[in-house]
């Protein structure tokens, strides 16, 4: 089983981190190597341009991709199947124009000409509106072409707007909203590889922003402790092997981290003690 991930670029960092979170740990990789194995013998990783990755899955050169979901509508390849949305990476892709310019609407741009890294998405997007501008393909900067005549307006990707800002470039309308996702060949969806990775992928989404609670409770107080306990299911009540067998009772629970620092104060007041608070690795529902 291959998975192409992002070599370099803002992509690079945090999918490596996910996969290490997730146990798939690379070995023998090296800086400028473009594949590495992990400690799965059947998982392999291979290092590619965020932009060809949908191409390497769909040619068969690897079985999974991550990459973000603008690039794979970019690359328009068939037979690849979404799996799981990483939650990062996230971005817009927008319609924008001079902001002290007369480019006020998409239809505005009825025998215009639209500057862009996505000519493909940009295309289509002009076809769904029944507006038909030129559409110029550039390789970066393309905040830069409407100031220098080359266009009227650009399809670009923003996620601050700080670009955009500096260049005096406002949004006409937003084209398509992506993050980074998890896919696969459609091909290989069956092979129980292809599950197992994106179970642990999403184990670890699933264990973001989550904390595991533990306390001692004295029996006598175990529902008042279990009632100030919010989120999911219940809490897990252990007996303690207690030498002065006072009837504690350890009691056990995830919880949201919004929720922790008003919970411990709760937990304490209805008489818990001892009480440990730890991140989640891995949350396997
Ligand atoms: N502000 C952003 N600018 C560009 N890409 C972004 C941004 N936010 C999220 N992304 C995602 O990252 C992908 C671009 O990754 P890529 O590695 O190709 O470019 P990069 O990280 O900007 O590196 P490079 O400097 O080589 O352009 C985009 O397709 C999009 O999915
Ligand atoms: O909304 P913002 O946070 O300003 O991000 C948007 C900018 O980021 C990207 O450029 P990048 O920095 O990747 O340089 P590049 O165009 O050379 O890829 C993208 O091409 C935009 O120009
Ligand atoms: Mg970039």
């Amino acid at each position: 089983m291959r998975i192409a991930v992002p070599n370099k670029g803002r992509l690079h960092e945090p999918t490596i981190d996910l996969l290490e979170r997730a146990g798939l740990h690379l070995e023998n990789g090296a800086d400028r190597k473009l594949y590495a194995d992990t400690v799965d013998s059947d998982v392999s990783v291979l290092f590619a341009r965020a932009a060809d990755i949908p191409e390497y899955v769909a040619d068969g050169a690897a079985d999974m991709g991550i990459t973000g979901y603008d690039q794979i509508r970019e690359a328009r390849v068939e037979s690849v199947a979404e799996l799981l949305d990483l939650e990062f990476g996230s971005c817009r892709l927008v319609l924008a124009a001079p902001e002290d310019g007369d480019i006020e609407t998409v239809a505005d741009l009825e025998g215009g000409t639209v500057a862009t890294e996505f000519p493909n998405i940009t295309r289509n997007f002009f076809a769904e509106s029944g507006v038909d501008p030129d559409v110029v393909e550039v390789t970066g900067a393309t905040e830069l072409t409407p100031h220098v005549e080359m266009a009227d307006a650009i399809v670009d990707i923003t996620s601050t707007g700080t670009t955009l800002k500096m260049n005096r470039l406002a949004v006409v309308e937003e084209v398509l909203s992506s993050s980074v996702r998890l896919f696969a060949r459609e091909d290989v969806l069956e092979e129980p590889k292809v599950e197992e990775v994106r179970t642990a992928l999403a184990s670890v989404k699933q264990a973001e922003g989550k904390r595991y609670l533990m306390m001692n409770v004295p029996g006598g107080r175990l529902d008042d402790v279990r009632d100030v306990i919010p989120g999911m299911g219940g809490p897990t009540v252990m007996d303690i092997a207690d030498e002065d067998d006072d009837g504690k009772v350890a009691v056990h629970a995830v919880v949201d981290e919004h929720d922790v620092f008003e919970t411990i104060t709760e937990v304490k007041n209805a008489g818990a003690s001892d009480v440990l608070v730890t991140e989640i690795e891995r949350l396997v529902e």
